[in-house]
């Protein structure tokens, strides 16, 4: 996926990977709804988003924080289905530059059947797939179906995985490696921890493969320090929902997203 983000934009001149931190940002697919989803994903798009990561709305979002459960419970009140996400997504991709990577738990891809869940992915046109949830034992047949569809398969390691295990995520993630910044559920922090340093600096002693570093991303400062360390993307979720789906009209949502989405691009630039 970074690999995409390296080709040249449509109308923009090519961007060298090796100067530019990626912008990454994730929305809960139909929250506020599915037509606010799709103008978002072309705003984020048009701001400079390198890849943008959409999350299928899920009953038992077990490693997200209050923000993105309450988003997930929003989409499904209203209804939000897997299907619908696709349909919306196939409509939105040909009009996108960048590339989207569908986020979902590991249970609605098992109860679709992994071959059929990666054929419907790709032919709706997504790049990639973030399954937070899914054990490294279980991997080799998602990565395997992953590819036969040309899915980049992204993998996450944490700041308390055991080095072995986490050479072993470097080696089988696809597209970019997903860093976890800090132990816990997904939500802004006031800070991030000093401690992604050093864990970026031990995933590229294994591997050449581009690093983004998620949970707690919310302000430039964050996403200054984070490109500072030498991460090849930040990856922004709370902080981006909560102005999407908490906001008093989906009008005035998309308003402060496009804000918020420039002014952590400018941060990158
Ligand atoms: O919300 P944050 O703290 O900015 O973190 C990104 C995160 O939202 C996104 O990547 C994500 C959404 N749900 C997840 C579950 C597990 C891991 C990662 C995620």
């Amino acid at each position: 996926m970074f690999r995409v983000m390296c080709e040249p934009r449509k109308n923009q001149a090519s961007i060298s990977a090796l100067t530019l931190t990626a912008l990454v940002p994730f929305i809960t697919a139909g929250d506020p709804d599915l037509a606010t989803t799709a103008k978002a994903l072309k705003i984020l798009d048009a701001c400079g988003a390198d890849v943008i990561e959409l999350g299928v709305p899920y009953s038992d979002p077990l490693a997200d924080g209050p923000v993105i459960q309450a988003s997930a419970t929003r989409a499904l009140a209203k209804g939000t289905t897997f299907e619908d996400v696709i349909s919306m997504v196939k409509e939105v991709i040909p009009e996108l530059s960048c590339p989207v990577s569908l986020f979902t738990y590991y249970n609605p891809i098992l109860k679709r059947g992994i071959p059929n869940f990666m054929t419907i992915v790709k032919e709706a046109g997504l790049r990639g797939l973030v399954v937070p949830d899914v054990p490294l034992e279980e991997t080799d047949i998602l990565r395997s179906e992953a590819a036969k569809n040309n899915l980049e398969l992204v993998l996450l390691t944490t700041p308390t995985t055991p080095n072995e295990r986490m050479e072993k995520i470097a080696q089988a993630s696809e597209g970019f490696i997903y860093l976890v910044s800090t132990v816990g559920v997904t939500g802004t922090r006031a800070n991030v921890s000093g401690k992604v340093q050093t864990l970026l600096q031990d995933i590229k002693k294994v591997t050449e493969k581009p690093v983004a570093v998620g949970f707690g991303v919310s302000t430039a400062e964050h996403v200054k320090q984070i490109a500072g360390w030498g991460a090849d993307g930040v990856i922004v979720g709370s902080a981006v929902v909560k102005l999407l789906g908490e906001s008093a009209s989906p009008e005035e949502g998309l308003k402060k997203l496009e804000e918020l989405a420039k002014n952590l691009k400018a941060a990158l630039a």
